[in-house]
């Protein structure tokens, strides 16, 4: 997949294109849908899929006190995207002049100019240009006015009430129902971080730990204890993975995410992994001593064996 950082990153000879737009946090099952249509069309009409994105979330220029955690960074995004197959990836700065962009100059600069857009596909509720002011009725009358067709997407709503959303996916994590949220989303819930150096204790406890640093991308899931998936250099080990301030030894304040690898003794210092998270197994427990800690820890392992098999 090609990644294009900002319209002047266009190649001038860029071929026609389908294109679909939007913030696709998390790249979830309603953005795969889109994906696939759009992948299908251009295949069918000989055009480039391209996928165009902003490289924050909108709202952390237009109303920073209300913009969400997204569930993953750009990198991650551009990693996903790139897995469902589009040819490319536009990858817009999403500053105050994008946001103030009214709608017609969005679509011609950008999608006519830059992209030379034969067809757009969108959902239905899609709103593009300063304040939102454009809907996919304006962009039906842009597309008779530059020469593209627009392509609607019905909503995919698994149980049929609700449209699948990152909203819902962050309610999901936020509860720890990281199950729940793999359907949703199509792909587990995913951390990416360096390994940084902890209090050191999990060698002792028998059960050693890579410990994520805090400046991990993804969105970390409820307080608890997961079965999961470490991923170094391209091999996946299956892990028990630890979420919380570790309440049984007082001395963390801030929330950690440590993954113990099953079966293996490996040093992921400074190693960039990733950390999947498959089934929650239950909720950080303050303990009174090491001891029940760590018979606990073995149930945990055991349970991850299950999960995992
Ligand atoms: C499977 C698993 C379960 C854990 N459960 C708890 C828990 O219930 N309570 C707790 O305080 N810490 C829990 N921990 C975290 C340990 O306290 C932590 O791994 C240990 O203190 C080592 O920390 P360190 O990596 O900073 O050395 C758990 C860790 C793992 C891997
Ligand atoms: N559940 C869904 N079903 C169909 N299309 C969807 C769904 N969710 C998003 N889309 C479409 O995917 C494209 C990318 O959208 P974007 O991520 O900006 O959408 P969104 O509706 O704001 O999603 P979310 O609420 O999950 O953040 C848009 O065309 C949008 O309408």
């Amino acid at each position: 997949m090609k990644v294009l950082r900002g319209v002047a990153d266009i190649p001038a000879d860029w071929p026609a294109s389908a294109v679909s737009i939007g913030k696709f946090d998390g790249v979830h099952a309603g953005h795969r849908a889109v994906i696939d249509e759009l992948k299908g069309v251009a295949d069918l009409n000989g055009l480039a899929s391209v996928v165009v994105t902003f490289d924050r979330h909108p709202l952390a220029v237009l109303a920073p006190t209300r913009c969400p955690q997204t569930l993953i960074s750009t990198e991650q995004k551009l990693g996903l995207l790139a897995e469902t197959g589009v040819h490319a990836t536009l990858v817009l700065e999403f500053t105050a002049a994008l946001a103030a962009l009214p709608p017609v100059e969005f679509i011609e600069s950008i999608l006519v100019q830059g992209l030379h857009a034969r067809t757009v596909l969108v959902g239905r509720d899609f709103r593009f240009g300063a304040h939102g002011a454009g809907d996919v009725h304006l962009l039906q009358e842009l597309g008779d006015l530059f020469g593209f067709t627009v392509r609607l997407i019905d909503d995919v709503k698994p149980d049929r009430m609700r449209r699948v959303s990152s909203t819902w996916i962050r309610e999901l994590l936020t509860r720890g129902e990281v199950g729940a949220a793999t359907t949703l989303l199509g792909h587990h819930p995913t951390l990416r971080g360096e390994v940084v150096h902890g209090a050191k204790r999990g060698r002792e406890l028998g059960f050693p730990t890579a410990n994520l640093s805090p400046a991990s991308e993804g969105l970390i899931p409820a307080d608890g204890v997961y079965a999961g998936w470490l991923t170094d250099a391209g091999i996946r080990y299956p892990a028990a993975i630890s979420v919380g301030n570790n309440p049984t030894f007082d001395g963390v304040a801030q929330k950690q995410v440590e993954a113990y690898v099953l079966d293996q003794d490996i040093d992921l210092y400074d190693h960039v992994v990733e950390v999947e998270f498959v089934e929650r197994i239950r909720g950080m427990v303050a303990f009174t001593g090491i001891e029940p800690l760590i018979v606990q820890m073995h149930d945990d392992v055991s349970k991850v064996r299950g999960i995992l098999a």
